[in-house]
């Protein structure tokens, strides 16, 4: 557990540390503050309990002279003083608690930023090959497990631990054995307890982990397919992964919880039987002479009314954070991944600059693997775009074409060959300014729940949005017939995914936003796969118009839709089979014109 907590500390920036040193001096102050307040009902009781102390020598005797008070005024303001000590401390305490749990939950809300950015920087390839769920998983619950049961406890467990040890060292300069005695009996009660339910709060931290992961997994895939589940009526069989997952979750979680707090009970019994013990044994030692004791007594039960919570709170931090352990394992790898990326961050390229390409777009002799697979997807693929021309991709399917879209966008990098822009290798510092000049309107367009506006503006702020450019990319996507129909036109909601569309609205959707930006180089894969023929028609026109100024790549099922392209490639196997205008490949290619007898 320690070697987990100073690595924890190693993620902490230094801004961050610098506080938590700060935060120490808090905390030393209010360990003062408690004991000072614990300390100050001594000379109180002991007056209470005789009052001829103040005839003697003793401060309290000296303070009471130099007041000139009667004796019952000095005792009035004597405890009117113990209570505004106590006050303080319990100020003091206040703040500090405060400022620690800020700080617990500000580090945390730190550590989900910072997977958060990791994962928003990672290219294609990761996300294609993770799941989603996971993502979401660790920033949102495991981030929040890291914070309220391992950074606030810890935070909890720090103040107390420092309070713990003055109260005992003032406690110890009181009577060093009775202190010792007490002492010894609460630490090792607590630590047969903890000894024993140890590996129980371990196996549920784990427990706990698995069965979250898999709660989120069923809710992502659940909602996310709900179509296809009340079509296939598979609700219960959702219901009942879900419920077992709940199930098992809800019962790790319960357990540690009460593993964590069900000490506090047996070990008040422990504290009540041992203040009754240290009465009867002060009487014995002091033959019986109560007004003796009085002020021991009382600085003893003030102090273990103090030391009591504090110990329990330490045992309850160190279950919670055993129990929770298993949340940081979760992320640790990627918050020290996060870590290395801060420092190369800067080292990202601007998003700005654009690479224009004047003669050609071409990759030579490219290889690709995905990671993980077995065969090679592109094998020696080459094949060159010419600037300013209307290109197709067509190939029977999983013949490579999105992966070639994907090395052409700078999505993915070839094993092998090269992505040459006017003949010169693309660079990947320059990646950022080609994808400037690139728009897409891939297969499965992704919509937000937002307006039709900030869907075709997507992720922009709204005042940053350029009303001219949304009215132009929606004319070009033949969106217009379509928004003068909604009552709030731009403005109108689309709903998750754009499910209030239908998958050709989604479709103009889409290449209006590819459209927005007015990039040069245009790829559209399976774009207006969703459109009916005369709307299809109307976008291709539309796209053919901006053909003299702008590079169009397009992959369709549909060979009608490349029938007007300069020049059509087509794929297989990775490789280009072949390459020609439509009529050229109708006449030569038997594969090619098997495919246009059944598009
Ligand atoms: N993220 C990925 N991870 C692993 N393999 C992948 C991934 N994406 C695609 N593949 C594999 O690569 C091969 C080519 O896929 P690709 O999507 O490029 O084909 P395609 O010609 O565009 O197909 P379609 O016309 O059906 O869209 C397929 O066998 C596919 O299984």
């Amino acid at each position: 557990m320690l070697s987990n907590i100073k690595e924890l500390y190693s993620l902490l920036t230094r801004q961050q540390r610098k506080r938590l040193l700060r935060l120490q001096l808090l905390v030393v102050a209010m360990a003062f503050a408690e004991v000072a307040g614990v300390m100050s009902i001594g000379p109180f009781m002991a007056l209470v309990g005789d009052l001829s102390y103040l005839q003697g020598n003793g401060m309290l005797a000296s303070l009471y002279r130099m007041t000139g008070m009667n004796q019952e005024n000095f005792l009035f303001w004597l405890g009117n003083g113990v209570l505004l000590a106590l006050t303080l401390a319990a100020g003091i305490s206040m703040f500090t608690v405060w400022r620690l749990s800020l700080y617990g939950h500000q580090v945390g809300a730190e550590l989900s930023m910072r997977l958060y950015r990791r994962y928003m920087q990672q290219p294609w390839l990761f996300h294609a090959s993770g799941s989603s769920s996971e993502l979401t998983n660790k920033i949102a619950q495991e981030c929040n497990r890291v914070t309220e049961s391992i950074l606030a406890p810890l935070m909890q467990m720090n103040a107390k631990l420092v309070m713990a040890t003055f109260m005992v060292i003032t406690v110890f300069s009181f009577n060093p054995l009775v202190a010792l005695a007490g002492v010894t009996i609460f630490v090792l009660a607590y630590l047969v307890l903890y000894r024993v339910v140890r590996r129980k709060l371990v196996a549920n931290g784990r427990i706990v982990t698995l069965a979250q992961a898999e709660r989120f997994n069923l809710m992502q895939e659940g909602f996310g397919g709900i179509k296809d589940v009340l079509l296939l009526g598979r609700q219960k069989v959702f219901n009942d992964r879900f419920e077992k997952a709940s199930r098992r979750y809800g019962q790790a979680q319960g357990t540690t919880k009460a593993l964590a707090m069900a000490p506090r009970y047996a070990m008040e019994l422990v504290a009540f039987g041992a203040v009754i013990f240290l009465v009867l044994f002060l009487l014995k030692a002091h033959s019986g002479n109560l007004t003796a004791i009085l002020p021991l007594v009382s600085v003893y039960a003030l102090a273990s009314f103090k030391l009591l919570p504090a110990f329990q709170q330490i045992y309850t931090s160190i279950s919670t954070i055993r129990g929770n352990l298993s949340a940081f394992d979760a992320i640790r790898d990627d918050l020290h991944a996060s870590q290395e990326g801060r420092q190369g961050e800067n080292g990202l390229s601007p998003a700005t600059g654009v690479i224009s390409p004047q003669e050609s777009i071409a990759l030579a002799d490219v290889h690709f693997r995905y990671p993980g697979k077995e065969g090679k997807v592109l094998d020696g693929l080459s094949l060159s775009i010419p600037a300013k021309q209307v290109i197709g991709l067509v190939g029977p399917s999983g013949s490579g074409k999105s992966t070639v879209i994907d090395m052409l966008l700078g999505l993915i990098q070839p094993d092998g060959g090269e992505l040459l822009i006017d003949g010169q290798p693309l660079t990947l510092p320059a990646t950022r300014a080609w994808q400037n000049n690139l728009g897409l309107v891939p297969q499965a367009i992704f919509l937000a729940d937002a307006s039709i506006r900030e869907n075709i503006a997507f992720g922009l702020p709204p005042e940053e949005i350029d009303e001219a450019r949304i009215k132009r990319a929606a004319r070009m996507a033949q969106l217009d017939e379509f928004l003068q129909h909604l009552p709030r036109g731009l403005e109108t909601r689309v709903g998750e995914r754009g499910i209030q569309l239908s998958g050709g609205q989604r479709q103009r959707i889409g290449i209006a936003r590819a459209l927005y930006d007015d990039a040069e180089v245009l790829v559209l894969d399976e774009a207006t796969s969703s459109l009916d023929g005369i709307t299809e028609k109307r976008v291709m026109d539309t796209i053919h118009e901006f053909s003299s100024s702008k590079t169009i790549i397009i992959i369709a099922h549909r060979l009608a839709t490349v029938k007007q392209c300069d020049c059509i490639y087509l794929i297989k196997q990775g490789r280009v089979a072949d390459q020609g205008s439509y009529d050229d490949l109708v006449e030569r290619n038997p594969l090619f014109k098997h495919m246009t007898e059944h598009a």
